[in-house]
């Protein structure tokens, strides 16, 4: 049986990671999430989990010492990272796994995944990507700034990756995602 495909949707903070990986689910309900690991605090109505694993800065630095991770990053005063043997199990057992994740994470998982399918999410324009972080009325405007200055770091990584989805319309970023999704599958790869 053939290894599951391994997709990262990366881009900056508030670009629209979270509300496209949701909206993406009932779409393509045989793809798998990987959950992460955070030492960030749960914001309201987030469940140990299912949203993340939150842990202590100990409990994650000790996942780091025990190479439990795929990847890490530090991202404005937290960590977060990805638990490696879900999606080595997952890819194994011949199924898709999504990371949703950061740049620099992305990055490292490049690194020891070249065979992955790397999708960067860019918003239609960095007025409307200030909005949606405003909007989202989560964060204090001095983060609000420093996501900014982050975000256009970010978006000059953006050649390292395979594919660019603007997202502007929700549906229509989850039709390219997944006709990415598909193609793949279609492609000729070497046996
Ligand atoms: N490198 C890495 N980044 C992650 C991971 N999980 C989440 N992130 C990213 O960390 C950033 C901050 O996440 P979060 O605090 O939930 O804020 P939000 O995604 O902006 O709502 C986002 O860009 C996430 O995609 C992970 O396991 N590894
Ligand atoms: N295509 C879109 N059109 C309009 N608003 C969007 C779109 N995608 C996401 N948003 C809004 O932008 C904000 C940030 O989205 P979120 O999914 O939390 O981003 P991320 O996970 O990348 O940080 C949310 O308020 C969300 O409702």
């Amino acid at each position: 049986m053939s290894k599951g495909l391994l997709i990262i949707l990366s881009g900056p903070s508030g670009v629209g990671k979270g509300t496209v990986c949701t909206a993406l689910r009932p779409k393509m309900p045989e793809l798998i999430y990987s959950v992460s690991a955070t030492t960030r605090s749960p914001r309201a109505g987030e469940e140990d989990g299912v949203n993340y694993f939150f842990k202590s800065r100990e409990q994650f630095l000790s996942m780091i010492e025990a190479d439990q991770l795929l990847e890490y990053a530090e991202y404005v005063g937290n960590y977060y990272g990805t638990p490696r043997d879900f999606v080595e199990r997952t890819l194994e057992s011949g199924k898709d796994i999504i990371l949703e994740i950061e740049v620099q994470g992305a990055l490292k998982v490049k690194e020891k995944f070249p065979e992955g399918i790397f999708v960067f999410l860019l918003p239609p324009s960095m007025d409307e990507l200030k909005d949606r972080i405003r909007g989202r009325g989560t964060e204090h405007p001095d983060v609000i700034n420093h996501r900014m200055s982050v975000a256009e770091d970010e978006i000059s990584l953006m050649q390292h990756y395979d594919y660019a989805v603007v997202n502007d319309e929700i549906d229509l970023a989850c039709k390219r995602i997944e006709s990415i999704i598909i193609a793949e599958h279609c492609k000729i790869r070497e046996l």
